[in-house]
């Protein structure tokens, strides 16, 4: 006879963690955005800043933009899961938008730069990390003169760190490459991540809660 009894390994999947990084202007919050369109039941973590807010950008949504203060008086709390000072302004996670989705049972979409990625990966080493990366450093150039929201001496400066930081793919567990014109691409292959990752036979279990 057939049994009815769910057997091993049929059970969902524990809740991930899913990293989205790489350098200035690869379109970290561009493929955030697109996973977001796809309207999958996970939670998008904001991050708090303290940089002023660009036009388009929605508080609460995009980022939590907070006063210095606010954002110091946090970090001295231990109510950031991890804070850095990124060109002359700070950025953090709060501990609450990764750790209550997750005991929730909800996967947790984060964007962050390369050296909080590094941050999380040694808080939470079952994290799933993936690498945005663009085509070329001309499109990368291109897409931040585009964008518009540096000076020249500010673009110089994200440029050249790009470089070091594109060495640190072997860091990541997956790459995407966002080539230009083709972030719906981009995107749709973190989803196939995402979706093989949810049937590993071993799962990723994060526990750093
Ligand atoms: N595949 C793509 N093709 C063309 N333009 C793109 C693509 N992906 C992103 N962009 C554009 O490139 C610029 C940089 O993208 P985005 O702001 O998402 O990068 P980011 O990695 O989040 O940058 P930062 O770390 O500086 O915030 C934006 O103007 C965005 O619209």
């Amino acid at each position: 006879m057939v049994g009815s009894s769910e057997l091993p390994h049929a059970s969902p999947a524990p809740p991930l963690l899913v990293v989205i990084s790489g350098p200035s202007a690869s379109g970290k919050s561009s493929v955030v955005s697109g996973l977001r369109q796809l309207e999958r039941p996970w939670h998008f973590a904001v991050t708090a800043t303290t940089r002023p807010q660009r036009s388009g950008e929605v508080d609460g949504r995009d980022y939590i933009f907070l006063e210095v203060e606010t954002f110091l008086r946090m970090r001295e709390r231990d109510e950031l899961l991890e804070s850095a000072q990124v060109y002359d302004r700070w950025y953090g996670v709060p501990r609450q938008q990764v750790r209550d989705p997750l005991i929730a049972g909800k996967d947790v979409i984060l964007g962050i730069d390369v050296q909080g990625a590094a941050t999380i990966r040694q808080i939470a080493p079952e994290a799933l990390t993936i690498f945005v990366m663009p085509a070329s450093l001309d499109e990368l150039s291109s897409r931040l003169s585009g964008r518009g929201t540096e000076g020249a001496a500010e673009m110089q400066r994200r440029l050249d760190e790009a470089s070091v930081e594109l060495a640190r793919i072997a860091e990541f567990d997956y790459r995407v490459v966002n080539r230009n014109g083709e972030l719906d691409a981009t995107v749709h292959e973190v989803d196939a991540i995402i979706a093989a990752e949810k049937c590993r036979v071993n799962p990723r279990l994060v526990q750093f809660l």
